[in-house]
């Protein structure tokens, strides 16, 4: 990851004691290299430096006490100082966060009471659900549309085994939203180990949506997640390559963890989250789900202040913005759309 020094990296605090900067941690951070979070585990930060350089390398950090309790998440880039070589045995020192162009987070609610930030500068969140077996919860969908949209992510849609039934009422439901939807499924013979092969085409076209861009993918248990996972990232977590990775043990807690997509450019990365199962939603703005409704959007400058533009709104600017036609023929099922979005904030569980 290449980054510019400025003045504004290397700025002298005036100092109370005396005239001299103190020379004890400041110049420090001048040597500090920015590192991509891939993981975390224990309070031990996994970080990649000089990515997609010669000089790559994975290295361990412990968070500087200077940080106090501020998150760091998969996916922040963070500057590193101290034994940063990366060698075995080394534990290099996490000093700062870089700003964040995205940040997912979920709300406190009845799963866990704590407000948590889980990925910071993801580009796309892949809802994952599998067609039948688990049946695919119209609830857990839009939750985590509303989770994508607030985050700023661009949210895509994973039907997975399209084999065992046609997706058709699925594809109804979402059919108002620019949502893009892929289907995979398997060649529906099972291998010796239980694990089915994934039809190539799918595979492939989710390799070209991830090309790039760092994309964290949710689903329910059962899913297929895994399997479509493996099938991106090749052997890196099946054979415990997080190993050859970190040279830490596999990975075991429930965090996230950012793979590389195989076969991709540079930057490219999955983050799984096997820990991620629902998104408490308390902390979203309607206004922010909007923005994902561009054809919508202008409608609200004729609401009631503070108006939350959802089935009981009075006057809510949006329902004369559709009858009016300025969003189109296809503008009351649109408004319908963001509204189910909306319920989907109130509603506690997915
Ligand atoms: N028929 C069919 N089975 C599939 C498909 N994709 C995955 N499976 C099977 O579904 C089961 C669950 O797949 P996993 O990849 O382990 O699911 P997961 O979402 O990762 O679930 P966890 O590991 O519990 O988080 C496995 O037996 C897979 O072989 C598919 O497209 N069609
Ligand atoms: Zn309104």
């Amino acid at each position: 990851m290449g980054r510019e020094w400025d003045e504004s990296d290397v700025r002298i605090r005036p100092n109370k004691k005396g005239s001299r900067p103190r020379t004890k941690d400041r110049p420090a951070h001048q040597d500090a290299v920015i590192g991509r979070i891939i993981t975390v585990d224990r309070g031990r930060y996994t970080a990649v430096v000089d990515e997609a350089t010669a000089q790559e390398r994975v290295l361990i950090a412990a968070r500087a006490r200077e940080l106090r309790r501020s998150p760091v998440v998969v996916g922040d880039f963070v500057a590193l100082v101290g034994d940063t070589s990366g060698e075995p045995d080394t534990l290099a020192r996490l000093v700062r966060i870089e700003e964040r162009r995205t940040l997912l987070r979920r709300s406190a609610d009845d799963s866990d009471p704590v407000e948590r930030v889980l990925v910071a500068n993801a580009d796309q969140l892949v809802i994952v659900v599998a067609s039948a077996n688990p049946e695919p919860r119209t609830g857990f969908i839009d939750r985590a549309l509303v989770a994508a949209y607030d985050a700023g992510l661009e949210p895509l849609l994973l039907i997975t085994k399209t084999d065992v039934k046609e997706p058709t009422e699925l594809l109804a439901h979402y059919a108002q939203l620019d949502l893009a939807v892929l289907l995979s499924k398997t060649t529906g013979t099972q291998s010796s180990a239980g694990s089915a092969d994934l039809l190539g085409d799918a595979v492939e076209q989710l390799r070209d949506r991830l090309d790039g861009k760092v994309s964290v993918l949710v689903g329910h248990s059962g899913v297929g997640k895994s399997t479509m996972v493996n099938a991106l990232t090749g052997s890196q977590r099946a054979t415990g390559g997080v190993n050859a990775v970190t040279g830490r043990g596999r990975h075991t807690s429930s965090s996230a963890l950012a793979l590389r997509l195989e076969d991709a450019q540079p930057g490219s990365w999955i983050i799984d989250t096997p820990g991620i199962r629902s998104f408490g939603l308390a902390h979203v703005d309607p206004n922010r789900i909007l923005r994902a409704f561009d054809d919508l959007e202008p409608g609200i400058e004729d609401c009631p202040r503070g108006c939350k533009h959802d089935d009981e709104a009075p006057e809510c600017g949006l329902d004369s913005w559709v009858e009016s036609g300025q969003a189109g023929d296809g503008g009351a099922e649109r408004l319908a759309s963001y509204r189910r979005l909306l319920n989907a904030i109130r509603a506690s569980a997915w």
